[in-house]
């Protein structure tokens, strides 16, 4: 049964009155001292402590195992999800459903093989929630990746576009994993998220593309997250695209507020999975086997690229 929760609130007049509101732990948060039985499991069995973590996208968590980013991690310790105490399980094609403690390019990491999205059922705090879990061990860093349709006319298959900026359409409609009671402990009420994505790690990552030779595929661009499960109408496409999206996708912008929320430094890109189609005379159908297909075609480029991130994070900025 839900347990009441009375608050205290003041009325214009500075007048205390009581508001109860229906809280039960399993339908909105997860408490701090949950996630911290969480965080201990993990640093337990674990005798590093990462300093960046990462979240894999749809193909990229290489679930065909040879020659992923998941591949690349030396002295690799995996935790299944459904070990994980409070950890929700990963219900996708392509995300592996493990977090795996590390070291790629020599530098400690843990990465998420598998994310959690909204129409898989989880409301948004939790497909979160182990943002929050990296936070408690130590992580200061998140590499947040995801699959993504093109907008931008200018974007081919394969594109990876720095994300400079989200549109929190889900957030328009009331949906934010901040939502609920705020615990201080990871962060303040009404955090802040103009510099959600780091200017300087972007400009790092620029870099890193160009060093790789891979300038012209690279973009940086505005992405937005809708709720899915389903790829979008055509109405809906044109509408995203006078907002200003560049990609879309069904993930990360929740991560994301959330990694800022408890002051993380955010570096995310997109792979353009598929061109999104916004006309009504071309019969192509977005579809989730191509989005996977896609990142195991690029996975080369992609586990070289954030190697090499990785280890010009943890030289330049990592304490
Ligand atoms: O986890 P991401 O955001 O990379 O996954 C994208 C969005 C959907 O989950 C899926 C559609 O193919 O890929
Ligand atoms: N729309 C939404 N999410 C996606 C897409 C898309 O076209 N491609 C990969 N993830």
């Amino acid at each position: 049964m839900p347990e009441i929760i009375k608050t205290n609130l003041t009325n214009g007049n500075g007048v205390q009155k009581q508001r109860s509101t229906s809280f039960n732990e399993e339908e909105n948060k997860i408490s701090y001292e949950s996630l911290q039985e969480t965080s201990k499991y993990l640093t337990d069995r674990v005798k590093f402590t990462p300093k960046i973590g990462i979240i894999c996208g749809s193909g990229m968590g290489g679930y065909w195992k040879a020659g992923s980013l998941a591949d690349a991690l030396e002295d690799k310790i995996e935790f299944p999800y459904e070990d994980i105490p409070h950890f929700p399980r990963s219900t996708v094609e392509g995300h592996v459903g493990k977090l795996v403690f590390g070291h790629l390019s020599g530098v400690p990491i843990v990465c998420m093989q598998g994310r959690f999205h909204y129409y898989e059922g989880y409301p948004l705090w939790k497909c979160a929630m182990p943002v929050r879990v990296m936070k408690l061990i130590g992580v200061d860093y998140l590499i947040a990746t995801n699959a993504a349709g093109g907008l931008n006319p200018t974007y081919n298959i394969g594109d990876i576009m720095l994300v400079k900026d989200h549109i929190n359409l889900m957030g328009f409609a009331g949906n934010n994993p901040l939502q609920g009671p705020n615990d201080d402990r990871f962060g303040i009420r009404f955090p802040p998220m103009n510099q959600a994505y780091d200017r300087q790690l972007m400009k790092d990552a620029l870099q890193v593309a160009k060093d790789m030779g891979i300038s012209d595929i690279v973009h940086e661009g505005v992405y937005t997250c809708l709720g899915g499960p389903n790829f979008e109408t055509v109405a809906e496409l044109k509408m995203l695209k006078m907002l200003g999206v560049d990609a879309v996708g069904m993930s990360t912008v929740h991560e994301v507020i959330t990694a800022r929320h408890c002051q993380m430094t955010v570096f995310t890109f997109s792979l353009i999975t598929n061109c999104c189609v916004t006309d009504y005379d071309t019969y192509e159908l977005p579809n989730h086997e191509e989005v996977m297909d896609v990142g195991k075609m690029r996975q080369g480029i992609l586990k070289d690229f954030v190697k090499t991130v990785v280890l010009n994070i943890s030289k330049k900025y990592v304490k």
